[in-house]
């Protein structure tokens, strides 16, 4: 797959966002050969395994303008860049617990003039401030993670869906979802998006009441 099959999902795209996609394969590439981010033999598969899998996200809630979303876990920025340059008037914060992943999502930010993303080195645990939204993919089991972010769910809404968390699994989630089987939403990727590789994919929504 490349680029264009994102086109093809996501046909309202600018010229810019069409450019800032376009020009993640090269970034990527060049940075991934830097400091490992993405696993060797999956850097071809950018655009199907990263790109297009992070806009799930997109697929499920569309972030209206004004929307902060904190990303833990980013690595090298995934979900949070092409989610960032999807809704380019809402505010993304990536962070992450190792400081070169960090770096590599700054400078791919920073080269394709995302101006709605900071990044920063740092633990969920330790981040204090307050957002719309956290999304996160393959960081951790979602009983910690709701554990680590409800401290950072903002009281006020500004979207239909309620505040919350929004994670990219796959697998078996029965165990780790059971503590939320009566308020958690999933969503099969493969119900809009048709490469095989999406099968047993899911986008998994909580809405999380804020601590007092
Ligand atoms: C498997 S990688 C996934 C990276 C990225 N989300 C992706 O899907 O490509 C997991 C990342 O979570 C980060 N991480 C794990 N625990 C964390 C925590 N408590 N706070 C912030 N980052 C954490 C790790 O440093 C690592 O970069």
């Amino acid at each position: 797959m490349d680029k264009l099959d994102i086109f093809n999902y996501f046909p309202d795209l600018t010229p810019r966002q069409k450019e800032q996609f376009g020009a993640l394969d090269a970034l990527y590439h060049e940075w991934n050969a830097k400091i490992n981010v993405i696993s060797r033999k999956d850097i071809d598969n950018l655009y199907l395994h990263h790109v297009l899998h992070s806009l799930a996200i997109a697929k499920v809630v569309s972030f209206r303008p004004g929307t902060t979303i904190l990303d833990i876990g980013t690595g090298g920025g995934f979900p949070g860049i092409p989610l960032a340059i999807m809704f380019p008037e809402c505010r993304f914060r990536l962070i992450d617990s190792i400081g070169k992943k960090v770096r590599v999502a700054t400078e791919v930010a920073h080269a394709i003039g995302l101006d709605n993303t900071e990044a920063f080195h740092r633990r969920g645990e330790e981040e204090k401030d307050k957002f719309d939204f956290v999304v996160s993919r393959a960081v951790m089991p979602m009983p910690d993670l709701v554990k680590i972010v409800r401290k950072n769910i903002s009281k006020s809404q500004h979207n239909a869906l309620p505040n919350g968390l929004i994670v990219l699994k796959g697998g078996t989630l029965e165990d780790e979802l059971r503590p939320y089987a009566k308020i958690v939403e999933r969503t099969d990727i493969s119900s809009f998006f048709s490469d095989e590789w999406f099968q047993g994919k899911q986008v998994i929504y909580l809405p999380i009441t804020p601590n007092k």
